[in-house]
């Protein structure tokens, strides 16, 4: 039996629908580069929110490109194998030893997770990392760091083709080097050169907070490269959200448009960001209009 109230949330739906229809517009033929960390992956019912929404986005002509994190995950293999991991400055110090847990974390269980999420949702999701094609060269970040890798040269062309056929691409943080080795980067860091090798129209870095938070605690809707600059010398920007914010100014330097940091455990983040006027989270882009 049909309700009063049933009909109400039907006609809400259609005005949401409606009032979607200028955002969706203007991303016909965007590239957004989402980076899902580790903390934002929640439960199996998560992800396939997650899933769907990556796939609606592809329907309406988005391109969408998922770079993933594992931290977390990374963490609980090397428990169970009895190997140590140690942090310096958000950066994990990765020996051979490691890096054999962290390649087989990220590009096997965490990369393929979201690649069946996406296409349990009738995406059609490929897996890869930055080593396939030669995708992302690394030089080693700091000889205290082992084999953590920056991206020096990223050649995007293997997403493009994807996109063009209309696969979903999910890289995982990995990076070639010159010497044959295999580096860890940071999730956020491979999403960001990503992004900026694109020059991508969004970059979406998915976490476990709702924004980037002043010393009041409340979150920035939107911020410039001069304000994130000023939050990090005061204190007020610390830990993980440093590496997130360098990033974004990062990316923006490279040519991505904007930058988003929002709680990627939030029902439907993605969609309300790029397609209702209310958004989510943290916009840093170089003007404040
Ligand atoms: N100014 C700030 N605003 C918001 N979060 C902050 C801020 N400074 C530090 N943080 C911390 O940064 C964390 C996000 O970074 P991190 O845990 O590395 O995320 P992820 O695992 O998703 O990459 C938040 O959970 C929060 O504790
Ligand atoms: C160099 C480095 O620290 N690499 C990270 C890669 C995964 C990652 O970045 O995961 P989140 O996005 O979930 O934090 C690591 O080994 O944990």
């Amino acid at each position: 039996m049909k309700t009063q109230s049933m009909n109400r949330d039907w006609i809400a739906t259609a005005r949401t629908l409606s009032e979607a229809l200028p955002y969706l517009k203007r991303y016909v033929g965007a590239t957004v580069v989402i980076k899902l960390g580790g903390h934002a992956m929640g439960s199996d019912e998560g992800m396939a929110s997650f899933a769907r929404d990556v796939v609606l986005m592809n329907l309406v002509g988005v391109h969408p490109v998922v770079v993933h994190g594992g931290g977390p995950m990374i963490n609980d293999m090397l428990k169970r194998l009895g190997v140590e991991s140690q942090f310096i400055r958000g950066k994990r110090v990765t020996d051979a030893a490691t890096m054999e847990v962290v390649e087989m974390v990220l590009s096997g269980t965490v990369n393929k997770r979201i690649v069946q999420a996406i296409n349990a949702q009738g995406g059609r999701a490929v897996g890869l990392s930055g080593k396939d094609a030669n995708m992302i060269v690394c030089d080693p970040t700091d000889p205290e760091l082992g084999l953590v890798g920056d991206p020096v040269e990223v050649t995007p062309d293997v997403i493009r083709q994807l996109h063009e056929d209309g696969y979903i691409p999910v890289v995982a943080p990995l990076g070639a080097g010159r010497e044959g080795e295999t580096f860890n980067i940071n999730g956020d860091t491979a999403a960001g050169a990503i992004a900026a090798a694109l020059k991508a129209d969004r970059l979406l870095l998915l976490t476990d907070v709702s924004g980037v938070k002043n010393a009041e605690g409340e979150v920035m809707t939107q911020l410039t490269p001069e304000n994130v600059k000023e939050l990090t010398d005061s204190g007020v920007i610390a830990g993980g959200m440093i590496p997130k914010t360098q990033t974004a100014l990062d990316a923006i330097a490279g040519g991505v448009r904007a930058v988003v940091i929002l709680d990627g455990r939030a029902p439907n983040a993605t969609l309300l960001e790029l397609f209702t006027d209310h958004g989510a989270g943290s916009l840093i882009r170089r003007e404040v209009k």
